[in-house]
Order: C-alpha cells, then sequence, then structure tokens
C-alpha cells in the first residue's frame, strides 16, 4: 500500500474543505489515516478461501455447523464510511470434511477489509465455503447498519439491512433452511 500517497490525498482533502493541515491537532492525520487505512483495507487482493485451508475429517457428520453472531466491520465502497454489523455462517459438511470454526470467522474479517458492498461481501463469504469444502449446502446471513444511512443523506439511524446467500441443501429444502434461520434468530 502507498502511504506516503494516502498521507498527500489526507493532506489535500483537509485543505480542500478548508482546514489547515498545518495546525497542530492535524499534523499528524496524515499519518494516522495511512495507517488506519492499511488496517481496514489490508485485504484487498487476498483471496478468502485462503482463510479456510485447515480440514479435518469428521466421518460420519453431515449435519448441520453454524457459527453466528461473527461481529465485522467493513466499508462501505460508495461512501468510505462504516457499515457494520455480523455474520452467521452455516454448512453442512459433505463426507465429513470440516473446517476450523475460526477459520470462518477469518473469511469474514477477509472480505470485510476492503471497500465493499453489504450483498458481495455475503457471496463472497458463500463462495469461500463451496470452493474449499464443496459442502452439501451453505447458508450465510448478514445484518449490518451503514453509517451512509444514518449519519448523512437518507438518515435513519437503526435501519438495518440483511442479506442472505443460500447454497445446497438450503436452498432445495425448506426445512433445512428452516432449522438454520430458527437458530440464527435464536
Ligand atoms: N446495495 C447496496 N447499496 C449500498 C450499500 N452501501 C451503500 N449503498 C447505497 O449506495 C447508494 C449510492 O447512491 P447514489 O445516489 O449514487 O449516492 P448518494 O447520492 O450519496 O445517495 P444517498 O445515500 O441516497 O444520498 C445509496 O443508496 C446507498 O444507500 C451496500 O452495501 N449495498
Ligand atoms: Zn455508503
Amino acid at each position: 500500500m502507498d502511504k506516503e500517497k494516502i498521507e498527500r490525498a489526507v493532506r489535500d482533502i483537509l485543505e480542500a474543505i478548508g482546514e489547515d493541515p498545518k495546525r497542530e491537532g492535524l499534523l499528524d492525520t496524515p499519518r494516522r489515516v495511512a495507517n488506519m487505512y492499511e488496517e481496514i483495507f489490508s485485504a484487498i487482493n487476498k483471496d478468502p478461501s485462503d482463510d479456510l485451508q485447515v480440514f479435518f475429517e469428521q466421518a460420519g457428520h453431515e449435519e448441520l455447523v453454524l457459527v453466528k453472531d461473527i461481529p465485522f466491520y467493513s466499508c462501505c465502497e460508495h461512501h468510505l464510511v462504516p457499515f457494520f454489523g455480523k455474520a452467521h455462517i452455516g454448512y453442512i459438511p459433505r463426507n465429513g470434511k470440516i473446517t476450523g470454526l475460526s477459520k470462518l470467522a477469518r473469511v469474514v474479517d477477509t472480505v470485510a477489509k476492503k471497500p465493499q458492498l453489504q450483498e458481495r461481501l455475503t457471496t463472497e463469504i458463500v463462495e469461500a465455503l463451496e470452493k474449499q469444502l464443496n459442502p452439501l449446502g451453505v447458508i450465510v446471513v448478514v445484518e449490518a447498519e451503514h453509517m451512509c444511512m444514518t449519519m448523512r443523506g437518507i438518515k435513519k439511524p437503526g435501519s438495518r439491512t440483511i442479506t442472505s446467500g443460500v447454497r445446497g441443501a438450503f436452498q432445495s429444502d425448506a426445512k433445512v433452511r428452516a432449522e438454520a434461520l430458527q437458530l440464527i434468530k435464536f
């Protein structure tokens, strides 16, 4: 990441809004923002499926695995302000092929750390699981608050956006889907 370029750009923005980038309180701001961007955009060229490359075999387990309430912070690609919330990830292993539970949370971090859309974030999680685990089914539900809808523009604090991605058994079998949704809501 070109942090010097970010610093120059932040100075330009400060000037453009009528601030004085040389006043004491703002002197270190470009450096801080560059460090922050390095952190919150650290996954721009990463493949989230790489996070899932730890597998275990649990023969016979072809039942739901669900990790819910995984918190995330991402950045709306239209306004570069945060959207944040929780992701819930469920899958049904094929032939007992499972991954580490923390790896599911890592996938969420990876898809969140770049300028993003909630819909794409959701789909990227689904596709990472499909690619690495080839499970019998995947369900991903993401609920988030978008600061671009609360602190500016339409200004609707508290409004939440829910997106979902379902594949395999969760798509074809209403009972399987209902069980997962019930557990996510529980
Ligand atoms: N579908 C989708 N839209 C998003 C997401 N994040 C922000 N948006 C929307 O992106 C849209 C951009 O609309 P524009 O009309 O181009 O931009 P704007 O003039 O700033 O729009 P307002 O937010 O309505 O003031 C807005 O409706 C945002 O609410 C997201 O993750 N998914
Ligand atoms: Zn936005």
